[in-house]
């Protein structure tokens, strides 16, 4: 049994979320994701939905064996619970991946860290980014 993690703050489902954790689920056979707690998301504005909603969501998602919401203070409590055989970041993931592996390693965490593949737009219009999803509704409900 081959465990993979993904993460992210997945605010407002879109179809890359669906392509990176689809990716990630083809990498093992059981996928376990990570949602970020809002106050942990310090990279971008904060998210719009509440944490629990966000991890409900990808929770629900047929490619998702198991959503568990982030640990607030030490990103490795969750991993060394779900005991991965491999991390996958997503394609534009701020995280340096020899970083994570070096502290996996300081921890003897045995895991390999590898990167997923971006959804490039299949239509005129699609839109990729829940940030962009916001500035539309924004432009257009405001
Ligand atoms: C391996 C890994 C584990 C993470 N675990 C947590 C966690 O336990 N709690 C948390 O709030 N954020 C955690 N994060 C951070 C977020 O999932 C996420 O990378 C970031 O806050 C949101 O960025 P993004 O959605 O733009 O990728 C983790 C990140 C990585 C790479
Ligand atoms: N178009 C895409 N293709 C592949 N992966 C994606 C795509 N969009 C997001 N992801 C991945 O989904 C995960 C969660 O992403 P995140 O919640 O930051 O979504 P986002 O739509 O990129 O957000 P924002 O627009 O606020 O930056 C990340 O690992 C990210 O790489």
């Amino acid at each position: 049994m081959r465990r993979v993690i993904a993460q992210g703050t997945f605010d407002i489902l879109h179809p890359g979320h669906v392509h990176y954790l689809s990716d990630a689920a083809a990498m093992g056979d059981e996928l376990h994701v990570i949602i970020a707690r809002g106050e942990n998301v310090t990279h971008k504005p904060k998210p719009i939905l509440d944490d629990r909603q966000r991890c409900d969501m990808v929770a629900a998602l047929d490619v998702v064996d198991e959503a568990h919401l982030g640990h607030p203070d030490d990103i490795f409590v969750p991993i060394e619970r779900i005991a991965p055989d491999v991390i996958v970041l997503g394609y534009d993931q701020h995280h340096d991946e020899e970083g994570i592996r070096a502290a996996l390693e300081a921890r003897e965490i045995d895991c390999e860290v590898t990167r997923a593949t971006p959804r490039e737009p299949e239509y005129d219009d699609e839109l990729l980014s829940s940030g962009r999803i916001i500035d539309r509704i924004v432009e257009r409900r405001c």
